[in-house]
This record gives structure tokens, C-alpha cells and sequence, in this order.
């Protein structure tokens, strides 16, 4: 909407992180590491007590049995406990269970590697590609798919296994069926995600900017997969040996071959149980379980590279430090001109710093001092990157780690005489507070509505949660009240989102926003994507209901001329911290910061030097400030 352009020095490009250094996106992920670094997982003890139980289980079975006699060897002892000779002591027949532990291990491991890759290739191949490509072919897929979903999987085993003549049935011919007979559910999961992902924009760019349907398949949506094929190989794998040891168990399993189940077997077949042999089968249980457990703290680090929202915050150094370190050198608030009586004060924040505490922490929100007259509009500026989005999330504690509030309040002024400390709300308390005293439109808000259900339920959903004592036809009259506050006709309730335009989606949430008449409204950017008639029409209706209501708003913008128009007082901020704060005239008519008058300087003019906006003094009917003039923005 705007050309707004990057200043020198922006938060892009100069936000210090904890720490000293000026590097700007210091939350760039893992931008110190070598490529192939970066995909490895972060040390974690999950991590090393699996990599630890797997591979040293399959190092016992790769690296084992050359060191072990025949397994079949026979000796005339019988069955003996463990000893100095025989480790694990023997079977009835007098054969070495250490030894064919080793191989059994590794019997197992082969037919559970080869049915996890298969198993996953076969889902892949069914349900990434049939999601992908659509049509016949994803039709034909899919029946496939659901003819092996509704066959009863172990019958089926039993079946092809026991047709297999015993002298044919080898640990590969077992590991064939298992995988065969295995892929179809991983594979409709596959496909369901596919399909959600090839609508995403980043898809849709990929198909615009010409990209070929492989290069999309495997650039754009297979490394979104990984964390789901990681897991489905992990469950296939895990499955295999399970139904191989139960397969065994029937006496299905891979003949002249040694593997965990063909072990449990002989020991059930040799009455271990009876006998109280426990060095028999306890064993090779204990490796499946062992390798099983494994395999599923792995899978916990594979998740965390794949998604990074799932690492672990890290600790950094003293708050007082961090808030200090970041704050010297910058420039000095300026304090709003009037002095404020506390009650006419409906939320209060002081001191307010919130750092991401990644591997590069990222100081977001430095110091942060500012205060929400009761139905103020105040405006929240500053360019793509600054914290506004950051400090608002803090102040509705919608914030998720890695940011943590590291220092400062921000306090709640209730019109019913009340000062409630947000920072310190218990869980409960918060979500009776949000929403019903502070709510938010958030960014791309128009986008937040669930497309399946209509709009009078998602309304209505938020007066069951926290009205429970409304009677249906009070909630219906309420859900109609707000659309037509927002100037959507209530007829649009039965509506589904897809039904109604960006504009009224946008409306929708305002008036969702609305719905319990909150005495705050936070608007991050609620009207960025809609074109300027649309963006104009909303931006009326929200003054005009401010005025009605008597809410405050923060709206918080990159966009300042839209500020200048629209808000009391203007707060700019800029890397994390506020570097002018006064009334709207002020900023407009006298800005004292270099970066204010460089952002108003960035907007090109038509007609003049700077600025094709102009205030029109629309918003200030409340104050009675006069009318500046017209507006160009309109156009
Ligand atoms: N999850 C995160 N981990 C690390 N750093 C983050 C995270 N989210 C945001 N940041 C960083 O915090 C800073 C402030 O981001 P924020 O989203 O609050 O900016 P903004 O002013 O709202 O930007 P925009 O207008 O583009 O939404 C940025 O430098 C950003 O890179």
C-alpha cells in the first residue's frame, strides 16, 4: 500500500542482540554454522541417550556375530544360567543365547530398515504424489490406499506369509510382505497434508514463477513432510519388528533365518517360561524395546530441526544487563505532552523488554514506556521488523518462547476500578480477562477465520466460552448487533468465510474482536492486505465506533501517514525501542526524532515535498481537534 522503503540503520539492519553484538536478524536460524551443520540436530540428552541405545544396538548386531560362535552350535550342557563361559547362558539344546542374540539383532535390523523405507517410499510415492498431481491419478491412489487400509493388516500377514512355502520365506520375503501390507495409513496422512500444503501461497509463488512440479514437490513441500516421513519410517521400523516377532511367534516368521521373534519363539516353544529361564527371552524383549525407545527420542531431535519453534529457548545472562546493554546509546524518549490522570488511564506500560531467547537472542522490545487513555486511539509506527507486533503480543501475553517478558509491567486500569498486573495473570484469570476486556485483530486477521464453519458459530463460539449464561436467542441478537455495528448485513451470519469478501472478513473479526465489549482493542495491521477504498471504509467504522463505544484502540501500523489520520498519539518505534511518542498534530507538524522525519520523508508526494496525506481531523472529533484538510489517500 505503501513505499514505505527500509531506513539506514532500520530494525532490520541494526537491532543489537543480547550480547553486544550489532548483527541485524540475529535471529536468522543458525546463521553461524556451516550448511551441513545447520541440518543436524542441537545437542540435547534426548538426543544422545537415543543415539546411544540405537546405535549401540545396531553395533551389537552389525559387529556382533563375527565375534560369536554358531548360534546353532549345540551344546551337550542343556540349559544353563549365565556364567563366566556362556554370558547369557544357554537354550534347552544347549546353544550360546549372547550369541544368538547377535544375530537375531541383526535379522531384526534388516527387516526393519528394509520395511521402513520401503513402507515409507510406498506412502510417499501414494500419497505426497496422488495429493500433489490431483485428478484421476489421486483418485486412483486413493482407492488403492483405502482397499489396503480396510484389509485387515495382521490376517493378511498370516495369509501371504503362510502361503509362502517355509524354505522361500527369508527375512527379505518377510520384510516385502510387512511393508506391502503396511504403507496405507501413513500414506492417507501424507496425502491430507499435501493437499493442505499445495494451497499455501509459497506453493501457488513457486507454480507462478514457473518452478516444475518435481522441484515444487521436493523443494516446497517434501522438507515441510520431513518430520512426518522421519516419524512414519520410525513407526515403520518399530512396527516391522513387532509384527516380525509376532509373525515368528505363529511360526510364520523368516525360516532359516535368526531374528528377535524367531528367538522368542525357541524360547516359548522351549518352555523358557516355565523353566524360568529369563536369560532367554528377556533379552531380545529388551532390545526391541530398547531399539523402540531409541528410535523415539531421535525422532524428538529430527522434530526440532525440521521445526524450530519446538527448541528449547536457551538461558542468557542477567535481565538488568541485557535491557542496559541494548538501551545505551540510543536516543531518548519523548514523553507525551499533557500530564495524565490516572483515571482517565485504561492500561499502563512501563519499562517493558522482551527478548527471543534463540541461539542469537534477539532483544525485540527495549525499555518500552507508554500509557492507553481511556477510548484513545494510539498509534503504533515503525517499519517491518521494529517490535510492534512483539510488544503487542507481550501486552496480551500472547507471547510463546522463545520471547520472554524479561523486565517491566504492563498494567490493566479496569473501568471498574481495579489495577490488574497482566504480566502476573494465573492461566485462568487470562482467559477470562482476554477478549472480554482486551481483545486483538491480529495481522492478516482476515485469514484467522476457519473456512468449515459458518460465521454465526465462530461468533457465537467466543459468547458460549466466556458468556455462558446468555440463552441461545440473546447470543443470536448479539452476533447480529455486531455485524451490523461493523456494517455487515446480519443475513451474513448463516455465511461461510469463502462466501464473504476480504473487506467483510476483515469486519467479521473486528466485530468478533467486539463481540464482548472489550475496553481495549488491539489492531495490528488489521487493514494491510485490503485495497484503500476497502482499508478506508473499515478505518471510519472503527473511529466511528470508538466514538460510540468508548474503547481504546493501539493500532499498530507501519504505515505513519495512515496514523496521522487515524490516531490521538503516535508512538514510533524503531529496532525494539519508542524513540517519539506524542500527539498526532506533533508528529506531524513538528517531529523531533531524525527517524520520524525520515519515515514521513519516505512517502512520495503528488503535490508537495513529503506526504501525499493529510490529516483530516476525522478521528479527532472526540477531541475536537479541527480538520486539516482533505485527504488524497482516499483516492
Ligand atoms: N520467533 C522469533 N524468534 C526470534 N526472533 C524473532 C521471532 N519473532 C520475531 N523475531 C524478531 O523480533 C523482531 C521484532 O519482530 P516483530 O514481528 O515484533 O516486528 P514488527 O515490527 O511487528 O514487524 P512487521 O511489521 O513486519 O510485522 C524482529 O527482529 C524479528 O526478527
Amino acid at each position: 500500500m505503501t513505499n514505505l522503503s527500509p531506513l539506514p540503520g532500520g530494525a532490520e539492519d541494526s537491532a543489537p542482540p543480547v550480547g553486544g553484538t550489532t548483527d541485524p536478524i540475529a535471529s536468522a536460524p543458525r546463521r553461524g554454522k556451516s550448511g551441513l551443520r545447520a541440518l543436524l540436530p542441537s545437542w540435547s540428552p534426548k538426543l544422545g541417550i537415543g543415539l546411544f541405545l540405537v546405535l549401540g544396538i545396531a553395533l551389537f548386531g552389525l559387529i556382533g556375530p563375527p565375534f560369536f560362535s554358531n548360534p546353532n552350535a549345540i551344546d551337550p550342557i542343556g540349559m544353563t544360567e549365565p556364567s563366566g563361559e556362556y554370558l547369557l547362558g544357554t537354550t534347552q539344546t544347549g546353544q550360546d543365547v549372547l550369541a544368538q542374540l547377535t544375530h537375531s539383532t541383526r535379522g531384526s535390523l534388516q527387516i526393519g530398515l528394509l520395511v521402513g523405507v520401503l513402507a515409507t517410499v510406498l506412502s510417499a510415492i501414494f500419497g505426497i504424489i496422488g495429493g500433489y498431481v490431483g485428478g484421476a491419478l489421486d483418485e486412483g491412489f486413493s482407492l488403492l490406499t483405502n482397499v489396503m487400509l480396510v484389509i485387515p493388516g495382521l490376517p493378511l500377514v498370516i495369509v501371504v506369509a503362510g502361503f509362502v512355502p517355509p524354505e522361500d520365506r527369508g527375512w527379505w520375503t518377510v520384510a516385502l510382505v510387512l511393508a506391502v501390507t503396511g504403507w496405507a495409513a501413513a500414506a492417507r496422512v501424507l496425502r491430507a497434508q499435501t493437499l493442505s500444503l499445495r494451497n499455501r501461497d509459497y506453493v501457488a509463488a513457486a507454480k507462478v514463477a514457473g518452478e516444475r512440479p518435481w522441484r515444487i514437490v521436493s523443494v516446497e513441500i517434501l522438507p515441510n513432510l520431513l518430520p512426518l516421513l522421519a516419524s512414519q519410517f520410525v513407526f515403520a521400523v518399530i512396527a516391522a519388528i513387532l509384527a516380525e516377532a509376532g509373525l515368528s511367534f505363529l511360526g510364520l516368521g523368516a525360516s532359516n533365518s535368526h531374528t528377535l521373534g524367531t528367538m522368542l519363539y525357541f524360547a516359548q516353544n522351549g518352555f523358557a517360561l516355565q523353566y524360568e529361564a529369563w536369560w532367554w527371552f528377556v533379552p531380545p524383549g529388551l532390545i526391541i524395546a530398547l531399539f523402540g525407545c531409541g528410535l523415539a527420542l531421535i525422532n524428538f531431535s529430527i522434530d526440532e530441526i525440521i521445526n524450530p519453534k519446538l527448541r528449547q529457548p536457551r538461558k542468557v545472562k542477567a535481565v538488568g544487563d541485557v535491557a542496559q546493554a541494548a538501551v545505551a546509546g540510543h536516543v531518548a524518549v519523548t514523553e507525551p505532552a499533557p500530564a495524565e490522570r490516572r483515571e482517565d488511564l485504561v492500561l499502563t506500560v512501563e519499562g517493558l523488554n522482551v527478548v527471543y531467547q534463540t541461539e542469537r537472542p534477539v532483544h525485540a522490545v527495549k525499555d518500552v514506556s507508554l500509557t492507553l487513555r481511556r477510548g484513545e486511539i494510539l498509534g503504533l509506527a515503525g517499519e517491518s521488523g521494529c517490535g510492534k507486533t512483539t510488544l503487542a503480543y507481550a501486552i496480551n501475553r500472547l507471547h510463546r518462547p522463545p520471547a520472554e517478558v524479561t523486565e517491566g509491567t504492563a498494567v490493566f486500569h479496569d473501568r471498574e476500578g481495579q489495577d490488574i498486573d497482566l504480566l502476573a495473570l494465573e492461566r485462568e484469570e487470562l482467559r477470562a480477562f482476554r477478549w472480554s476486556k482486551l481483545s486483538m485483530v491480529f495481522q492478516g486477521a482476515m485469514n484467522s477465520l476457519n473456512p468449515v464453519i459458518s460465521i454465526h458459530e465462530q461468533l457465537d463460539d467466543v459468547l458460549l466460552t466466556h458468556r455462558p449464561d446468555m440463552g441461545k436467542a440473546e447470543r443470536r441478537e448479539r452476533c447480529a448487533e455486531v455485524l451490523t455495528l461493523v456494517g455487515v448485513d446480519p443475513q451474513r451470519l448463516h455465511s461461510f468465510p469463502h462466501e464473504l469478501s476480504g473487506g467483510m472478513r476483515q469486519r467479521v473479526m473486528i466485530a468478533m474482536a467486539m463481540l464482548l465489549n472489550p475496553q481495549v482493542m488491539i489492531m495490528d495491521e488489521p487493514t494491510t492486505a485490503l485495497d484503500v477504498v476497502v482499508q478506508r471504509g473499515i478505518l471510519r467504522e472503527i473511529i466511528r465506533l470508538r466514538d460510540e463505544l468508548g474503547f481504546a484502540v493501539i493500532f499498530i501500523t507501519h504505515d505513519l501517514p495512515l496514523l496521522l489520520e487515524l490516531t490521538d498519539r503516535i508512538a514510533v518505534m524503531r529496532a525494539g525501542e519508542i524513540v517519539e511518542y506524542a500527539p498526532a498534530e506533533e508528529i506531524y507538524a513538528n517531529p523531533r526524532h531524525e527517524y520520524t522525519r525520515k519515515l514521513l520523508e519516505s512517502f512520495p508526494s503528488l503535490t508537495g515535498e513529503r506526504g501525499s496525506f493529510i490529516r483530516t481531523g476525522e478521528s479527532s472529533a472526540r477531541s475536537g481537534r479541527p480538520a486539516a484538510g482533505a485527504n488524497e489517500r482516499a483516492q
